[in-house]
């Protein structure tokens, strides 16, 4: 695919395919291991859904790989800083998507832009659209509450609440539903459970949050995330923190949790790319270079600048 962040880039579209799509028909480090481990299943899926119906179709990746979040034209600023330029992007439904790219490439600015989280300082802003159920995010209307409770974050460092291991997840949901006790207490336990932390912390849920190990505590904060029941999940480099057994444990979560939410995941870690997403965006210097399902950007990329960066000769 020709370098073109002003085509509109769903995985595995040609820019000519992709600059004919429309938003209006879209619906809305020691842990590496060998490549795919993870997904076994996936490369096949993505090839399939990819093949034929994905180089016809106008605004859905493919008929069974709808896209959740459109981004289109989208530039960034940090003051006169042009940090991200031109993005197109479709992210695809109930999948992970990885984004990768030397530092200080536009990632986490990306992720950040999704659920408006750049709006708490001044000086940052966003033009474009990134439309998602027929919704423009950016627009001033948005209700930015509703907003973050449809698209939950995580962040790089855990970072539990001082409050129990109950009320780290209660908090969240307080703010957007008025639950009775037992069903907080069903909440709390289905969200522990999601993150696949129940059965370290059931007897202990009045500990304080931070007393839980590093891995622990993410996975309290993506259980916190879950909680609200959110749509999009997006992990800033959820597992740069942690050891190669919490880092497993995360990757083995996302991979699971894909089948209930749409997941962007920043990382550094191409083997984790590999590993947990099933559509892989390269960025550089505040573009979108390639964009495509992880088995073609990996073994078959079409950029120069994505064929150097995976190969280690930058970066
Ligand atoms: N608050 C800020 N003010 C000014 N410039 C910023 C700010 N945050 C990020 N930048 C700049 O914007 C660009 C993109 O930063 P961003 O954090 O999105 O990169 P990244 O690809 O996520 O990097 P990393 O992988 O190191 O986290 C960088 O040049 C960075 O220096």
């Amino acid at each position: 695919m020709a370098s073109s962040s002003t085509d509109s880039l769903s995985p595995g579209t040609t820019p000519s395919v992709a600059a004919r799509n429309t938003y209006g028909e879209t619906e809305r480090s020691a842990q590496e291991t060998s490549r795919g481990s993870a997904r076994s299943d996936a490369p096949a899926a993505k090839s399939e859904a990819l093949s034929g119906p994905a180089q016809q179709t106008t605004g859905v990746v493919a008929k069974n790989n709808p896209c959740k979040v459109a981004v289109r034209d989208l530039n960034f600023h940090y003051g006169d800083f042009h940090a991200l330029k031109n993005i197109n992007v479709d992210i695809v439904d109930n999948e992970v998507t990885a984004f990768i790219g030397p530092s200080g490439c536009g990632k986490s600015t990306l992720l950040r832009c999704f659920n408006r989280i750049f709006e708490l300082y001044p000086g940052h802003k966003a033009s474009g659209s990134i439309e998602m159920d027929g919704m423009n995010l950016l627009d001033r209307g948005v209700d930015l509450n509703v907003l973050r409770s449809k698209i939950g974050m995580v962040f790089q460092k855990p970072t539990p609440f001082p409050m129990s291991i109950y009320d780290n997840i209660a908090f969240g949901v307080r703010l957007y539903e008025k639950l009775k006790r037992h069903e907080m207490d069903e909440r709390v336990e289905w969200s522990l459970k999601k993150a696949a932390l129940w059965d370290e912390v059931k007897d202990k849920l009045r500990a304080n949050g931070s007393a839980l190990s590093g891995g622990q505590q993410q996975r309290l904060c993506i259980a916190r995330a879950v909680a609200v029941k959110p749509e999009v999940l997006l992990l800033d480099e959820p597992a740069s923190a942690l050891d190669p057994v919490a880092t497993l444990k995360i990757e083995e979560l996302v991979h699971e949790l894909r089948e209930d939410y749409t997941i962007v995941i920043v990382t550094h870690n191409m083997q984790q790319a590999a590993r947990v997403a099933g559509y892989t965006a390269f960025f550089h210097l505040g573009e979108v270079v390639e964009y495509a399902d992880t088995d073609s950007l990996f073994t078959n990329p079409r950029e120069k600048r994505t064929e150097d960066y995976i190969t280690g000769r930058y970066g």
